[in-house]
Formats: C-alpha cells, sequence, structure tokens
C-alpha cells in the first residue's frame, strides 16, 4: 500500500524541496501540504510551489479536517509549530517525522514523551554522510579525545535562526557522551574578552552565517603538533530530504517509540 505523507511548513525552504523528493521516491505519495495559519499560500498549488506544476493539491491549514489524507507528517518548521503538530500527531494516531532544530529542554521532553503514544524519527541531520560523521567522530573521540583540544565549527546560510545548529549540537552530545562529558558543563559557546585559558575538557562551537551556505561543520582535535579534522559540507537540501523519505519508510512498521536517524540507517552496531 501506498505510504501517504503530509508536509508542513510546505512553503518553507526544506517544505519545498521535501516536496520534490516525496514526488520522485517510489512507495509513497503526497497526500497533504500544510502551511500555517493565514499564510499566503494557503491555496497554493503544492506542486507548483515546488517548482513541479499542478500536482492538485491545495496547501491547506487545518490539519485535523485533512487528517485522513496521510499516514506520516515530515515536519521542518520552527519548535513552536513542531509542538502544535506533535499534539495533533498524538491525538489523531499520526506518525512523524521531526527535522526542526532549536528546541529547548521541555520542548525535548515533549517529543520524548510524545513518542510513548506514537512513532517518531528526530534528527538534526538527514543526510547519510552527517549521521556516518557521528559514528567517525566518536572513534575520534575514543583515541583522542582525552588529550586533544575539541572544537566544532559550523557555518549556514544568513536566513537560519537558530545557532549553534542541531548538527552541531548533535555532534557535540556524540563526543560528550563518548568521553563522559556534558554540554551543559563542557560546552563553550560563545568567547569574547578575557576568557582565560582553554579548559582540556572543554567542548567549543563557533558560528559563521553567510549566504547562502547549505551547511558545514568541521569537528577539530587539536594536539599540539598535529590536528585531526572531519568535516561535512552539503551542497544541495536535497540530500535532507531524500533522508526524510527514506525516514518515512522506515518509520511506517513501527508503532511507537523515538528513533534517529542512525537507527534509520542501522549505524549503531558500526
Ligand atoms: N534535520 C535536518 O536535516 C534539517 C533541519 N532543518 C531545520 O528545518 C527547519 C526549517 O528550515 P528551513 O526550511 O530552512 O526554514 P524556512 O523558514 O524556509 O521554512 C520554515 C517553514 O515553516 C513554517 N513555519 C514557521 N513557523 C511555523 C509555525 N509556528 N507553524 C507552522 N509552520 C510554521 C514557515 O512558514 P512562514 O514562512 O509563514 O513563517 C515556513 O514555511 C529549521 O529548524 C532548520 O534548522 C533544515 C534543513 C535540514
Ligand atoms: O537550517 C538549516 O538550513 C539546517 N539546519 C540543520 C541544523 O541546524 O543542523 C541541518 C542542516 O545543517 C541545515
Amino acid at each position: 500500500m501506498t505510504l501517504k505523507l503530509a508536509i508542513v511548513g510546505a512553503g518553507g525552504r526544506m517544505g519545498r524541496q521535501l516536496i520534490q523528493a516525496v514526488q520522485a521516491a517510489e512507495g509513497v505519495e503526497l497526500g497533504a501540504a500544510f502551511e500555517r495559519k493565514g499564510s499566503s499560500l494557503i491555496g497554493a498549488d503544492a506542486g507548483e510551489l515546488a517548482g513541479l506544476g499542478e500536482l492538485g493539491i491545495k496547501v491547506a491549514e487545518d490539519l485535523t479536517a485533512e487528517k485522513d489524507k496521510f499516514d506520516i507528517i515530515i515536519d521542518f518548521t520552527r519548535p513552536e509549530g513542531s509542538l502544535e503538530h506533535i499534539k495533533f500527531c498524538v491525538a489523531n494516531n499520526k506518525k512523524l517525522i521531526l527535522g526542526t532544530t532549536g528546541f529547548d529542554d521541555a520542548g525535548k521532553q515533549a517529543i520524548g514523551k510524545a513518542a510513548e503514544k506514537t512513532a517518531i524519527v528526530f534528527a538534526s541531520n538527514y543526510s547519510v554522510g552527517v549521521n556516518l560523521v557521528f559514528k567517525l567522530l566518536e572513534k575520534a573521540a575514543k583515541v583522542m579525545g582525552d588529550y586533544s583540544d575539541i572544537e566544532i565549527i559550523e557555518a549556514h546560510h544568513r536566513h537560519k535562526v537558530d545557532a549553534p545548529s542541531g548538527t552541531a549540537l548533535s555532534m557535540g552530545e556524540h563526543i560528550a557522551k563518548t568521553l563522559g562529558r556534558d554540554l551543559k558543563v563542557n560546552g563553550v559557546f560563545s568567547r569574547e574578552g578575557i576568557t582565560g585559558e582553554r579548559k582540556r575538557t572543554d567542548i567549543g562551537f563557533s558560528t559563521i552565517r553567510a549566504a547562502d551556505v547549505v551547511g558545514e561543520h568541521t569537528v577539530w582535535f587539536a594536539d599540539i603538533g598535529e590536528r585531526v579534522e572531519i568535516s561535512h559540507k552539503a551542497s544541495s537540501r536535497m540530500t535532507f530530504a531524500n533522508g526524510a523519505v527514506r525516514a518515512a519508510k522506515w518509520l511506517a512498521n513501527k508503532q511507537i517509540g523515538l528513533f534517529d536517524m542512525t537507527d534509520v540507517l542501522d549505524l549503531n552496531n558500526l
């Protein structure tokens, strides 16, 4: 049976790519597309938004009114919107592919709670490459983490509203977990003025926002005399969109639980 997907935030940078990715994929179809209430895009054709020509699916604002048209929601919006979508999924027995970044601790807790009732993939980055990098970082941290200085540098386009990126934070979390550290204690998110010397256990974050950069992440493991750099560069948002569609197909057989892209890609036993 064809899996029916709904895209919320359909007019956004990721929303438009997701419409294209769903249309190009096998075994899935676009059931519905949504924008937030009052958006000027309500009533527009989803295919036309994505540059594909008319698909006959009008962008809607009321998820409840269209709920029989889809099985899984793909959400790359903003935390406040995603928290509403999560409530809808729990109340209406819908599954969720969540790509939004920038949640606070309460938001993350709400996602965990919702996953006791429905199935959710929540990933800061849906590209295969970044998820492989998470595993490479664990290996590098095991070998060099205890004695090297660890710095995470990320660059994104000028429109991005959260910092550091969700991916940079996930990279930090993978490293911190491997080393028995905690980002709340060891994460250094800004430096200005007389900062004092770097602590051995710091995990530093640096952010660049410029022009049309899709997404670039580099982690340094720096020792005196040598430095390992592990980098990923995304050159098209299609890598995230294709990953989200892949995750939706994988989630179709799950009933409840919180998963991430390393589960989808079966990378946890590498
Ligand atoms: N996990 C991953 O692999 C990736 C994650 N992201 C994340 O996805 C999110 C979106 O990124 P991007 O597409 O660039 O952003 P955009 O601003 O281009 O798109 C966001 C979309 O969500 C809509 N939206 C905003 N607030 C709400 C709300 N409260 N309720 C419903 N819809 C809302 C926007 O509508 P409007 O225009 O009216 O505000 C817009 O259509 C970000 O958090 C980003 O970090 C991005 C790429 C990859
Ligand atoms: O906002 C973006 O564009 C991206 N956001 C994600 C993040 O915060 O890590 C993923 C990707 O890097 C693009």
